[in-house]
């Protein structure tokens, strides 16, 4: 019988007052290398996904943020390799600070229609008309 070992991910789509999305580009040396995801990452021992939403937001990004403006949007299941990939996607409005690329290639504000266009992890990819509908 094969084993999965499901990898928990947390991930936040930012979104300014014109509707736009922030998304990041990951950089060369990583899986999935050059695609654009939503920042985030792995929800490490000890964390609940918010408080691992709010530190890599911070480490990723620099910016602060609280569990009080982290709304539960969606979540993706999508095999892994030897992994299963469960993603927990939160809408967050409200943060301290200019996001700034410290560990992406590149970040970008996109529309979610603007998004289809883009190359997104597999995971993504229904989570983008789930966000057109909601912003
Ligand atoms: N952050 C993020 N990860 C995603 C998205 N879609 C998707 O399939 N993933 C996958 C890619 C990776 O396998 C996993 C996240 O792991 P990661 O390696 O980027 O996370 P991390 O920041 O904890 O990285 P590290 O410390 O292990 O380097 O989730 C997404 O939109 N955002």
């Amino acid at each position: 019988m094969t084993m999965i070992f499901p990898l928990l991910v947390v991930a936040a789509a930012l979104v300014d007052a014109d509707g736009r999305v922030l998304l990041q580009q990951r950089p060369p040396g990583k899986a999935m290398a050059g695609l654009w995801e939503f920042p985030g990452g792995k929800v490490e021992i000890g964390e609940t996904p918010e408080t691992a939403l709010i530190r890599e937001l911070e480490e990723e990004l620099g910016i602060r943020t609280h569990a009080s403006c982290l709304a539960p949007a969606s979540f993706a299941s999508e095999a892994l390799g030897e992994r299963h990939l469960l993603l927990l996607l939160y809408v967050c409005r409200k943060w301290e600070g200019l996001p700034e690329a410290r560990h992406a290639t590149e970040l970008k504000w996109v529309k979610p229609s603007q998004m289809f266009a883009l190359e997104m992890p597999p995971a993504d990819l229904p989570l983008i008309g789930l966000l057109d509908s909601l912003i």
